[in-house]
Formats: structure tokens, sequence, C-alpha cells
């Protein structure tokens, strides 16, 4: 296991609870010191056993060093917070407290309270008096209230809570993590594709992100001048020539490279690898061979690589680059992912950096290509589809980024699954490996050859896709489709890949459909996605998405999560009860991007 690939500069955000109590003394105070920072230390302990950094280190939480009553100790607190670099909040309580007085006052920590229910104290008063607070300032906050009362003594967290506590934490911590970082454009505009014209705007306003652009030159000059380590990379191609089989060449005779030919694309594409890593995020070793400034990278917790056309009609495809930095694993073992977009499509990388830090696992990326109805399969295969597909499926297909772990060869309790990278064996990597052929780029297409990831996903995997679009006049918004990754028959799935790419992932997805809306039918949901592309997350995390996406005011379009699981800033509730997601574009336009003016 190697967690040195997670290596952004920033120290990772911490959690900070905070418990609020009711400031009067000679009695009231003290009788509810112990409960109060007893729900404080619950909490704390809650998340660092449950939630984990992308390195695979527990969350740290920091709880205030006194319980909070006032303004004094509510600044005391904010001061210790941001020594500890604390970048979610959750104010706790059991009681009746001060509201603005005791407030997390911070625009930019996403916050929660949790109100105890009871009624010996009025927890669930200070709740409400504080959320109005908050509403009020334009501060959104989380509000969290037990659906049970709990007795004074009971120093348990209720499962409903639990489940709050953590969603917000989730989505949370995926605001602190990307806060600060980067996204590296390698190259420019892919064939027009308008989530390629990276729009720094939107990054600094709503993520807190910054970008940077490098030329696709950078990786011709470090090639030609041997700008990366000359030890990793024979390690690296020994080991691509052990791990990595080629497959079969699509491409007529007459167009097939020769073997020497191939043999040099495979060192290239090795090379053209370690050096997206080292622009995103740094080597040391390029400053032990004199390279100091390259050494430093671009602190990019997320990159996109234009590839067509320039470079891809001219140079090796990016595909074994982009498939292998997303993956959770290489020849340095395995590892944390590295986000990267093919085609440069940073809308797409930011739907994959948004699964990515809700889940810590590796992401799929994409084209939506084709729907198939039910009646169009029977029509060109004869056969019904059944069971999951029965409705129709999507079939999601792109060369380059999607990662090996989407071949769905790990697995937990005999269940196909894409896992943390510390979760995963070396068994299950291999598998990973084993599962994908290097399929010689199809020329037509990319004339500088390459070897594009060839793989079937397993069925049965729960999946979410998703996608964020920008609107002119409106800002950027986020779609979601929950659903499963569905096994055709092989005669079946072989009639319809063969109509596309078949040297390319392909994966079979299944939306989960409500019947209404977008969700009507599948042939409704290919029809309302927004653009060329989704990323694909492991599970259903659509309810942590709408979560975060409401913390960074992005409204949501479409999506087929219940209600009961949608959880939002309390404030979202004054703009309309009935018809929620309304009601979050109006109070994301109010309340605008996090970061400021779009
Ligand atoms: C090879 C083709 O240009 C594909 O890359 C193209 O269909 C896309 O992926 C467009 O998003
Ligand atoms: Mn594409």
């Amino acid at each position: 296991m190697n967690n040195t690939s997670f290596r952004l500069i920033g120290s990772l955000p911490k959690i900070g609870i905070r418990p609020i109590i009711d400031g009067r003394r000679k009695g009231v105070r003290e009788a509810l010191e112990d409960q109060t920072m007893g729900m404080a230390k619950a909490v704390a302990q809650l998340l660092s056993e449950n939630l984990k950094y992308p390195n695979g280190q527990p969350v740290e939480c920091v709880i205030a060093d006194t319980t909070i009553g006032g303004v004094a100790e509510a600044a005391r607190c904010a001061e210790k917070f941001a020594r500890e670099g604390v970048g979610v909040s959750i104010s706790v309580t059991p009681c009746w407290c001060y509201g603005s007085e005791t407030i997390d006052m911070d625009p930019y920590i996403p916050k929660a309270i949790w109100g105890f229910n009871g009624t010996e104290r009025p927890g669930a008063v200070y709740l409400a008096a504080a959320l109005a607070g908050h509403s009020q300032k334009g501060l959104p906050a989380f509000g969290i209230y037990g659906r049970d009362v709990q007795d004074a003594t009971d120093r348990s967290i209720p499962e409903d809570v639990k489940e709050k506590l953590m969603r917000f934490a989730r989505a949370g911590l995926a605001v602190a993590l990307m806060r600060g970082k980067s996204y590296l454009s390698m190259g420019s505009v892919s064939m027009g594709i308008a989530g390629s014209i990276v729009n720094s705007d939107f990054f600094e306003s709503y993520l807190g992100m910054r970008n940077e652009y490098v030329d696709m030159s950078e990786f011709t000059r470090r090639i030609d001048e041997e700008i990366y380590d000359k030890d990793e990379f024979e390690r690296a191609l020994k080991w691509v020539k052990e791990n990595c089989k080629e497959g079969k060449d699509n491409n007529s005779p007459a167009m097939q490279s020769s073997r020497q030919r191939k043999d040099w694309e495979w060192e290239f594409v090795v090379k053209m690898t370690m050096i997206a890593r080292d622009l995103m995020v740094g080597n040391e070793r390029l400053a032990e061979l004199g390279y100091v400034e390259e050494a430093q990278g671009h602190n990019a917790i997320a990159a996109g690589f234009q590839g067509q056309r320039q470079w891809t009609d001219h140079f090796p495809n990016g595909d074994f680059m982009e498939a292998m930095l997303n993956s959770s694993f290489d020849w340095n073992g395995i590892r944390a992912p590295y986000i990267m977009a093919t085609e440069n499509d940073s809308l797409n990388g930011v739907a994959m950096l948004f699964g990515y830090l809700l889940t810590n696992t590796a992401q799929i990326f994409a084209d939506v290509r084709t729907y198939w109805s039910p009646d169009a399969v029977k029509r060109v295969t004869g056969k019904e589809l059944t069971g999951i597909a029965e409705n129709g499926i999507i079939h999601l297909i792109n060369s380059g980024a999607a990662a090996l772990d989407g071949t769905g060869q790990q697995s937990r309790n005999g269940e196909p699954v894409m896992k943390p990278f510390w979760e995963i064996t070396e068994d299950e990597a291999k598998k990973c490996l084993d599962a994908t052929s290097w399929r010689p780029a199809i020329r037509e297409y990319f004339r500088g050859g390459g070897f594009s990831s060839n793989f079937l996903t397993k069925g049965g995997m729960p999946v979410t896709m998703m996608r964020v679009n920008i609107i002119k006049g409106l800002g950027p918004v986020l779609q979601i489709a929950e659903g499963y990754t569905v096994d055709l028959p092989e005669d079946v799935h072989n009639i319809l890949d063969k109509r596309t790419d078949p040297t390319w992932p392909t994966t079979w997805f299944a939306p989960r459909l409500t019947g209404s809306s977008a969700f009507r039918d599948v042939y409704s949901v290919m029809n309302n996605w927004g653009a060329n592309h989704g990323a694909i997350s492991y599970g259903h995390i659509g309810a942590d998405l709408i979560t975060l996406a409401s913390i960074l005011r992005i409204p949501v379009c479409m999506h087929n999560v219940p209600e009961e699981k949608i959880f939002r800033p309390s404030a979202w509730g004054a703009f309309g009860t009935k018809d929620l997601e309304g009601a979050d574009y109006r109070a994301c336009k109010n309340f605008g991007p996090l970061y400021g003016k779009f």
C-alpha cells in the first residue's frame, strides 16, 4: 500500500466540533457541561471512526477547548479552528443557548448544528433559533434534529442523526478538500467540446479552486529532454510488459503499425503517464535530477488532457495515461487515483472529483453514447432485455479515462465493487489488469496510434452517473442518475458492442426509474442528459451529491434520489417546501456561489 499519491499541498481539513451551552452560571451551565461536551466527543468519535481522507487516514476532529456560552468563547473557538486547519464545523447542544452570540460566522466553512431532541432542556429550541440566525445572516447551515425524544442521560447518537451527521461531514469535507487546489488543463479545447473550454470563473467562484494551464508541447519537451525519473521509467515499462496485455489490432492490415513502432509507442505512453502525474502533483525525484521547478507540480487535485486532435493526429493517444492515472494501482503499487478527464472535459472532471471526494474511489469517465430501447435490441439481436435491463439500457463508452477499477473485478461479500485503494488487495488489482486488454488505437481516429483500454464492466454494481453543465445566465447545474451496471448475455453484448468501437471499455447502465419527469423511462434519462459525457461513481451517492451541491450553491436539475434522503441547509425551506427542485434553484440563486460572484 502506498498513500503518497495524495500528496497535494495544504494540510488535510479537520472537522471542528463546537459544544454550545447556556451561558448562565450558578446552576444552569454547570449542570449541562458534561452532557454538552459528551455530545461533542460522541460526534468526534463517530466521524473519526467512520470517515477517511483520500490518503486513507482517519478524519481528524478538533473540539473547542471549552463549551461555548457566549461570544468570547465563540471567538476563542474560531481562533483554535483557524490554527488547527478546520474546514468544516458542527455545533452540538442539548439545551437553550444564545443564537447569534454563539454561531460559527465563517462564511466559507460548511456548517451544521445538532440540537438534541430532549425536553428537560430545549436543544431543539436553540437549533431553531440558531438556524433562523444563520438564514437571516446569509450563512446557510444544516439543521440536525433526531426524530425520537431521547432521555437527558442518553449519550448515544440515534441512527437518523448519525446518517445526517455523516452525509453533511462527507459533503463538507469534499468542499474543504478541493478548496485552494488546482484543475490542471493539459492542452486546450478538444474537438469543440464546451466542457473543455475551461472556465476559471466557475472554478474560482463555485469551487474555490484555481486553474493551471499547460500546453501539450510540455510533454514533448519532457520526453525529448528526458525530464522524468529514468529509474522509474525502466521499472514502469517492465511492469507494463508483465501486466498490461496488448489486445488484438482492429485496424485494417494496411493501417496497422509495425511491431517496432508499437514498442516505441508503449515507451512513449508510459512516459506520458509519468509526466502527467508529475505535472499534477510534482515529484521530488525531479529536483534530485536537477529539475527543481518541474519537481513542484501544479497542486492539481484534478486534470484534463486535450488529446484530440492536435496531439493524437501526430502522437500516441492519452488513453493509457488517463486510464492508469484514474485507476487505484500502477507500477508503484496500490495507491490513490489521480482524477483525470479525457478530452479535457473539465466539467466532467469536476463531476469525477465530486464522486471521488465523496467516496475515495476511482471514477469512470464515459461518453453517454447510445440509448438502446428494448425494441431496438430485439430488432438487432432477436433477444428480449430482461431483469434490470428490461426497460432499456444506456451504453457508456469512451476511449481513455475510465479507471480499470471499473472492470468490477474487486469484490465485497462476493459482490462486484469499486473500493477505496486501502481496501484493494494485490489479487484484485491483478484481476482488474487481467480483465483489461490494450488494443492498438483505431488509426482512423487516432493517427498517432497509442493503446485503448478494453474491458467490459461487470453487472450488478450500484452506480451513480453525474455531470456538471454550465448554462449562460444560470450558472452551473448538476445532473444525477442512480442505477446499476448490467450484464448482458454475451451474444447480445457482442452484437451491440461491435456496432461501436469494440476496442474501448464498455459499461451497460440501467438507471433506476421513478415513473415521472426525467426518470419516466430510460429514453428520458438519455434525452435529458446535458452533454456528451458522464462521470460514474460506485454506489448510490446521489443524496451526498445533493448535499454537496447545496453547499456550493449548484442547483440540481435532475435526480432520482428518494425525497426522504434529501438534506440541504435549513434556509432552503424558506424558498418553498412543495417543489423542492424549484426551491433549490431559488435558494442557490439567492445565496450565490460560495466563493463570490460568478
Ligand atoms: C474518437 C472520437 O473522437 C471520440 O473520442 C468521440 O466520440 C468522443 O469521445 C466525444 O466525446
Ligand atoms: Mn468523449
